[in-house]
């Protein structure tokens, strides 16, 4: 087969697999602050998407966008089939209980047991799980998936920061995700611990099927978790590819990533 059939072929597989997250041509600026500047990306079902970027370079403002936070100037965003900006508020509520979200420090409530923490979604969210009369039995199920059942009565403050990061993790899963976004998942962590939230995400994915949005700095995640990383610079999607391309890449601005 010739190379561009071949290359063809890669991309009209691609775009047969069903978009769960569609972002194209985002802008959005704080006074002089052009942040992103047609920013564009898919992610596709059961994909683990890894998107990198300086410090500074938009990440945060491109997923607050996606789950409706903050208003884009102007830009498609759909998640699931939907438009974002065309859902009312109870609608949009209802979708974000189909995005799981694992931010930087991974904020687990401190005055709450690991327990009060798994059951707080649980409440928010009564509509999509139904009135449950036993919380017990998913909370341990959610702790089993991160090998954490045993600190179920435990306060945060007695946790290691990697565990608080899997307690974070089993709070997410606890509703039943279609698609994890992960916000810098290994930021501050020793890189033993590190791995271990790396292997975590890798199976989590295959268990759910889910599709993961992965914000990150760390190559070394990239390089296990990505099929494919998305490369922020200037508000656009600079360069798209495999961590393998990626890092093979000769232009200096992709270099850059690469360095340690
Ligand atoms: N609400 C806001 N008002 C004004 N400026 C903002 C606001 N939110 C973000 N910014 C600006 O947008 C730019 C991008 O910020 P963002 O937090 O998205 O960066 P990031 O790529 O996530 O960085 P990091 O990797 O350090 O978390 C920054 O210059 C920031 O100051």
């Amino acid at each position: 087969m010739e190379k561009q059939d071949y290359i063809s072929e890669q991309i009209d597989s691609l775009d047969q697999r069903e978009p769960v997250i569609e972002i194209r041509d985002l802008h959005k600026s704080f006074g002089d602050n052009h942040v992103l500047n047609g920013f564009s990306m898919t992610l596709y079902k059961g994909e683990n998407l890894v998107v990198m970027g300086k410090s500074g370079s938009g990440k945060s403002v491109m997923v607050k966008c996606l789950v409706g936070l903050i208003q884009p100037d102007s830009g498609f965003l759909s998640v699931m089939g939907k438009e974002i900006k065309t859902l009312d508020r109870k609608t949009l509520d209802a979708l974000r209980s189909d995005i799981g979200f694992l931010f930087q420090g991974s904020a687990l409530y401190d005055s709450m047991t690991v327990r009060e923490n798994l059951e707080f979604p649980m409440r928010r969210h009564k509509e999509k799980l139904g009135n449950i009369r036993d919380t017990t039995p998913m909370v341990l199920e959610a702790l089993e998936n991160v090998g954490l059942a045993h600190t179920v009565d435990l306060m945060p403050s007695e946790l290691s920061g990697g565990m608080k990061r899997r307690v974070a993790l089993a709070r997410t899963l606890i509703l039943k995700p279609k698609i994890i976004l992960y916000d810098e998942p290994t930021s501050g962590l020793d890189p033993i611990t590190s791995k271990e939230i790396i292997q975590l995400m890798g199976r989590v994915q295959k268990k759910y099927g889910t599709s993961s949005l992965i914000i990150t700095h760390d190559v070394d995640c990239a390089r296990v978790i990505s099929e494919r990383m998305v490369l922020l610079v200037e508000g656009k999607n600079y360069v798209e590819g495999s961590y393998t391309e990626l890092s093979k890449s000769t232009d200096p601005r992709v270099e850059a990533f690469f360095k340690k």
